[in-house]
């Protein structure tokens, strides 16, 4: 679905990817994974359009988008939920997620957004706040409201930067049912996450980063036990 090759970047000095290599089948849930400053929203940063690398191929359903702008990418059907959610704070949830459905896709008529936004407000358990203002929003409606929003494009793959930060336990599994609930609908995820649990109980696969680079990928249980991996976690002071 989604095809990284030599990905690169650099901010002077600092090498924030080098040489990624990676490939997203359709339907998975891969997580992302490695210590601060590994280059995980970098990752995301450029997947999503908001960087442009300095080498490498990114490729979309079978589509060259290295270049494309940040809007192109999610029309064509990659989404994003950022870790810091910025909703229109006066707008009701309702009235933020038609912002999304009818921008997500260009020629979206307004009954069919507002089709949209009753799905992704059933499905991310919005509707007792539909008519609230965003501004008034707890931060599990917060994020749910972020999930909503990029569903709300109509995404085939979903890019999710930390989207749990901040949650207590409790509301942390409920965000991982929602999750599970939006694969179950057909959506591809890769999602950054720094609470194992977490990506011990979503990912299909990881992906671990440490300084720019792809240091492991496999499942869970293959990655954390990779002597690696385990060094770039715990072996040196950083
Ligand atoms: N816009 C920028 N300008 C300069 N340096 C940057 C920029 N963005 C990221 N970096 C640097 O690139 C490296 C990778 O950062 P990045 O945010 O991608 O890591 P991360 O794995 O997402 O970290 P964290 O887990 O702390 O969010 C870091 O050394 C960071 O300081």
């Amino acid at each position: 679905m989604l095809r990284v090759e030599g990905l690169s970047k650099r901010f002077g000095g600092i090498v924030a990817a080098y040489g990624v290599n990676l490939e997203v089948h359709p339907g998975e849930i891969l997580g992302v994974i490695g210590p601060n400053g590994a280059g995980k929203s970098t990752l995301l940063n450029l997947l999503s359009g908001l960087l442009r690398p300095d080498a490498g191929r990114i490729e979309f359903l079978g589509e060259e988008i290295t270049q494309a702008p940040p809007e192109v990418r999610t029309w064509k059907g990659l989404g994003r939920a950022f870790q810091i959610v910025q909703p229109f704070p006066e707008m009701s949830v309702w009235e933020n997620l038609m912002v999304g459905a009818l921008y997500g896709k260009p020629g979206t008529g307004l009954k069919q957004a507002q089709r949209v936004v009753e799905e992704v407000i059933a499905l991310t358990g919005l509707a007792p706040k539909a008519q609230t203002p965003a501004g008034e929003l707890t931060l599990l409606e917060d994020k749910r409201l972020e999930l909503a929003r990029a569903l709300a494009t109509r995404p085939k793959l979903l890019l999710l930067d930390e989207v749990m930060a901040g949650l207590r336990p409790a509301e942390a599994l409920e965000a991982v049912e929602l999750i599970r609930r939006i694969r179950a609908s057909g959506v591809t995820v890769v999602f950054i996450e720094h609470l194992m649990p977490v990506v011990q109980a979503l990912a299909d696969r990881v992906v671990v980063m440490d300084y720019g680079q792809v240091i492991a990928l496999g499942h869970y249980d293959e990655v954390a036990a990779n002597p690696r991996v385990r060094e770039a976690y715990l072996g040196r002071a950083r």
